[in-house]
């Protein structure tokens, strides 16, 4: 009896902190958004957010309105969905609402990456040095021979002949590789070989990667997760040993060319003496975060430009027309053109194309982790308490992209949606009387807003521009549907389709 007391005090103690920790006690205090936690104790709701993002942030928000907290995971995460109110979210200081934990805490379960307080100011640093203004000429120009070596390597030389591809596979095929030798260094011509056999290793090197590289990004959404099955973790086991060592200091130090963006950083980390091993598992990070988005938006770009011949037409012509300004001609057996930054500056129709394409395909999620107690202040004046501890979130696809006030029949593609009538730059969107400010968030917005921007908007331009002074290329089956989105990656940058799209090529002179 002595000892039966407290053993039942221990379990009783036990059990209640347990299910502290499962929430159970958690209960909405006055002036806190709606709570909702769902029926299952500490996963709360997990299960369907992870099976579709888009679903279920679209059922709460008409349960509950335009803020409200949910459980996941553990995790009490409350959704900001009113675009008008963003500001408060985006524009938050850091001491109250910070990215960087996440972005740790990602990169060392995703890439093994054990970060270093200095990564955000060398990365910021690096980006806004070469891959804008001047620096982006540069990688224009790398992007550019990396592209053309890839692109007309890949066709008959008996012209006429078509070649059929899957135009998923095909873009992020060319597109991974292209961008992954702009950015990592191309084979030196001054091999044993010369020129033409580094150019071939350069492809078939790069080849390798892509269909490894494919294989990572398929396990993506639930290495994410952290839901990977035992078969899974070792594939990806194996798969980051074998990124670790393909993109390692050593190797980039071997090549030729490499872009000043990556070495950069790879030389601030060198200097503050970050181990060498740390720095080949930073570079798969760049990797990662330079090739997984462009490739499935360059796809989706040409698919819709070949379901809408209007728009198709008119890019066309812009094309043309910036090629004859500069008194250059595609010709039979001397297909080289120099394509640069400054022509790239005078296709505005391309532009909006562009821009539209990354509405429709582009979803990130933009999380913060809460580190004070807070006031979320609403742009309509309502007031919200939000608790530390607790993590923000916004999804702009939803609330912004599709939103049909801010952007009419927000599934159809129109590509001049991004111009007004004189033929510049539409940046006025209103919703409920009011100008938004945030109307199109492919690339985030704030402290994580994706650092390369500029330098992918000029790979998609260029790869479209390409392919349509090279090419005629046209659909299988011209009435095929567009296919639709693999939600399952919702939230985490641009989006694939479920299924490939038939096409086939050849080239145009
Ligand atoms: C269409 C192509 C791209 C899209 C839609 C895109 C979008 C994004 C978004 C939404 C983020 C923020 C992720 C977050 O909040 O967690 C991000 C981060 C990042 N992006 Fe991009 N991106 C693209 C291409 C690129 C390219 C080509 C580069 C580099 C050359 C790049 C470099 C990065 C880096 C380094 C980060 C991490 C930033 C950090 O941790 O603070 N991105 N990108």
């Amino acid at each position: 009896m002595g000892l039966l007391l407290p053993m039942l005090f221990t379990i009783f103690v036990a059990l209640v902190g347990g299910l502290y920790v499962l929430g159970v006690f958690r209960k909405r205090r006055p002036g806190e958004p709606p709570l909702d936690k769902g029926l299952i104790p500490w996963l709360g709701h997990v299960l369907e957010f992870r099976r579709d993002t888009f679903k279920f942030l679209e059922r709460m928000k008409k349960k509950h309105g335009d803020v409200f907290t949910v459980q996941l995971a553990g995790n009490y995460i409350t959704f900001l969905q009113d675009p008008l109110s963003f500001g408060a979210f985006v524009k938050e200081s850091r001491k109250k609402l910070d990215f960087n934990t996440f972005a740790e805490q990602m990169v060392y379960r995703v890439f093994g990456y054990v970060p270093i307080e200095e990564d955000y100011h060398i990365l910021h640093s690096s980006s806004n040095k070469h891959l804008k203004g001047e620096g982006l000429d540069v990688m224009t120009e790398a992007m550019m021979s990396n592209l053309q070596n890839l692109m007309l390597h890949s066709v008959s030389s008996d012209q006429k002949t078509w070649k059929e591809d899957g135009l998923f596979m095909y873009s992020y095929n060319i597109v991974f590789r292209a961008g992954y030798l702009a950015l990592f260094g191309n084979v030196p011509h001054k091999s044993e070989g010369g020129e033409e056999q580094a150019k071939e290793k350069d492809r078939s090197q790069s080849e390798t990667l892509f269909y490894e590289f494919r294989k990572y990004d398929q396990l993506f959404p639930n290495l994410a997760l952290g839901v990977l099955s035992p078969k899974q973790q070792w594939e990806v086991d194996r798969l980051q040993t074998f990124f670790w060592d393909a993109v390692s200091v050593q190797k980039m130090k071997a090549n030729d060319n490499i872009s000043r963006w990556v070495w950069d950083m790879h030389q601030a980390k060198e200097e503050l003496g970050v181990k060498e091993s740390n720095i080949n598992k930073y570079l798969f990070v760049l990797l990662w975060a330079s090739q997984g988005n462009t490739g499935p938006s360059s796809f989706w770009l040409l698919l819709f430009l070949l379901k809408h011949p209007e728009a198709m037409k008119a890019i066309r012509e812009e094309v043309d027309e910036v090629l004859k300004e500069t008194g250059q001609e595609v010709q039979p057996g001397c297909p080289l053109i120099n394509l640069t930054h400054e022509m790239l500056t005078k296709t505005p129709i391309l532009d909006s194309a562009v821009e539209e394409t990354l509405r429709l395909t582009a979803a990130p999620l933009l999380l913060r982790a809460v580190l004070q107690n807070m006031t979320l202040k609403m742009a309509d004046g309502r007031e919200y308490f939000i608790r530390e501890g607790d993590r923000m979130g916004i999804f702009p696809y939803e609330d912004v992209h599709l939103d049909p006030e801010i952007h009419p029949d927000p599934l159809s593609f129109k590509y001049d949606r991004f111009l007004n009538p004189d033929g510049s730059k539409k940046t006025d969107f209103y919703k409920a009387g009011k100008k938004v400010k945030f109307h199109n968030m492919p690339w985030g917005a704030g402290v994580s807003m994706c650092p390369g921007r500029f330098f992918p908007t000029n790979e998609l331009k260029q790869f479209v521009f390409l392919m349509l002074i090279y090419f005629e290329f046209e659909l299988m089956n011209p009435d095929e549907k567009i296919p639709e989105i693999d939600f399952r990656r919702c939230g985490l940058g641009s989006m694939q389709p479920v299924r490939d799209v038939q096409f086939r090529y050849r080239l145009r002179y």
